[in-house]
């Protein structure tokens, strides 16, 4: 979206009331599910009210009204003198509106208003509530012998049927798709920590069918929430009550703090969830020696461009974990990419390959847009080609199947300019230093996870 004139705009308190007034008459609901074309179809049926009303404003200046609305609503209900009411003239004559168009997505966003304050890791503090811990009678009985098509059957909202759908065969493919069918409205999927990550993979998921009022995320301060909460999603400050609400809990938190939080966690945790860490180098035995007996783990490593779906994600089961497990895992993760299982020696490598592998390629995008600007042309172009040089060499790297040698061959004409680069290149050593970047990555992993098993 071109910005251009869009955050300069002036609107006076009548044109927003008209405007607010035109939302509440639409179905915002659809606005809110984070799905583009949705999007842009409400608010072009805006601009064409506002226009009869006798308002021009273009599309986008009516998406970034609403935008800066719906963030100070979210403020506001979070800490009602918060600065935000400030940068909206007349705030208090929309509140009225905004309250009705935002409750009638009741379901989809469950966050609530609570005048305690919470504390937080880094000095934020923020009013959300926090809910109560579960019942005592939710968590691991520890000799439960729930069998797994029960456990399955819960996990779905009962709705899951015996039977071919129930997905018993290895690597089903069809059975998968129709367990996403009939899992997904029920499914509740939460995540610890509310990072890149867990953005990342929300986004992912949130590209397909599933509900946004279906995923909640917790984080001790407020700071990452708001953009969850822009997609629709729930958010809290307690742990607890993400785990006591899923059935599938995504734990997202920084390696040296699983210790932490499972410890916080492990009593909540029952025979109808999956965890799923993503935490670098933590392994599944350090993980299923801090949750109870039996728990279903799967320790999993994406990376970024899940955000885009496109990321590249490999997972291992932990030894509870069944196909089943694993099944409802790749169906409800199939949209963030490329989703392999694998053993857990390889989860490392993964992390030195892909996780962290976007950083290398994102260093090499930069190191070609900078040879670009060294030669003369502008930074901004030079960024934009290198992106773009990055993508469809990666996209025909996918799509032709071919090995990359025999792709640089093709571009290679005897004597040519390419064979002058790549010389430089291994001149430099590129080759070398890539390997090594993979390798110290792994290393580096596989240490993190040594030192979170010490700190137990
Ligand atoms: N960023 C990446 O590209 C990738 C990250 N990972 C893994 O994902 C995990 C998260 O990484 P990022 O998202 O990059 O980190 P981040 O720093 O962006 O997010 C961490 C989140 O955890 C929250 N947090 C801190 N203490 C918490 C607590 N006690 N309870 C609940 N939440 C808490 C923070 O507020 C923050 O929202 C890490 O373990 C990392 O190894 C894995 C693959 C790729
Ligand atoms: O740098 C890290 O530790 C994480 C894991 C993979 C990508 N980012």
């Amino acid at each position: 979206m071109d910005d251009s004139g869009i955050k300069k705009q002036n609107w006076d308190i009548t044109e927003t009331e008209v405007f607010l007034d035109i939302l509440k008459n639409l179905d915002m609901k659809k606005c809110r599910d984070g799905r583009k074309v949705r999007n842009h179809k409400v608010f072009t049926m805006a601009y064409n009210k506002m226009f009869a009303a006798g308002y021009h404003r273009t599309v986008d200046q009516l998406k970034f009204r609403w935008k800066l609305l719906k963030s100070t609503y979210y403020k506001v209900k979070r800490d009602p003198n918060s600065p935000a009411l400030n940068k909206v003239n007349g705030w208090f004559r929309y509140e009225k509106a905004m309250v009705e168009i935002m409750d009638a997505e009741q379901s989809v966003v469950e966050v609530e208003v609570n005048h305690s304050r919470n504390n937080s890791d880094d000095g934020e503090t923020s009013s959300l509530h926090w809910t109560q811990p579960c019942e005592e009678s939710t968590s691991r009985s520890p000799d439960a012998t729930t069998s797994d098509t029960e456990t399955l059957h819960s996990r779905c909202g009962g709705r899951l049927v015996e039977g071919p759908l129930a997905a018993t065969q290895e690597n089903n493919v069809q059975a998968q798709s129709m367990l996403q069918v009939k899992m997904e409205p029920q499914l509740k999927v939460g995540f610890i920590g509310a990072g890149n990550m867990a953005f990342g993979i929300a986004k992912g998921i949130l590209s397909g069918d599933f509900i946004p009022g279906n995923i909640k995320v917790s984080a001790p301060s407020s700071r990452n929430l708001d953009k969850f909460e822009e997609l629709g999603i729930a958010v809290t400050h307690s742990n607890v009550e993400v785990v006591c609400w899923s059935d599938v809990v995504f734990i997202a938190v920084k390696p040296h703090l699983i210790y932490v939080v499972l410890n916080e966690i492990s009593r909540y945790v029952t025979d109808r969830h999956i965890v799923v860490s993503v935490a670098a180098g933590v392994t599944l035995a350090a993980l299923e020696q801090l949750l109870p007996d039996s728990s279903v783990i799967i320790r999993l490593m994406p990376n970024l461009p899940c955000v885009v779906q496109e990321g590249a994600l490999l997972f291992a089961r932990g030894s509870h974990a069944k196909q089943e497990d694993a099944n409802l895992l790749r169906s409800l993760l199939h949209r963030c990419g490329l989703v392999e299982e694998g053993p857990e020696d390889w989860i490392d490598i993964h992390t030195g390959l892909s996780g962290s592998g976007v950083a290398f390629v994102y260093l090499f995008a930069e190191a070609l847009a900078e040879g670009a600007v060294k030669m003369g042309m502008p930074s901004a172009l030079a960024n934009t080609i290198a992106s773009q040089t990055v993508l469809g060499a990666g996209r025909l790297l996918r799509d032709s199947g071919k090995h990359p040698a025999q792709l640089r061959s093709e571009v290679c004409t005897p004597g040519g300019t390419t064979i002058f680069g790549l010389h430089s290149l291994e001149q430099g050593g590129v080759r070398a230093a890539t390997m090594s970047a993979v390798e110290s990555a792994t290393n580096r992993a596989k240490e993190l996870g040594l030192k979170s098993t010490a700190m137990k």
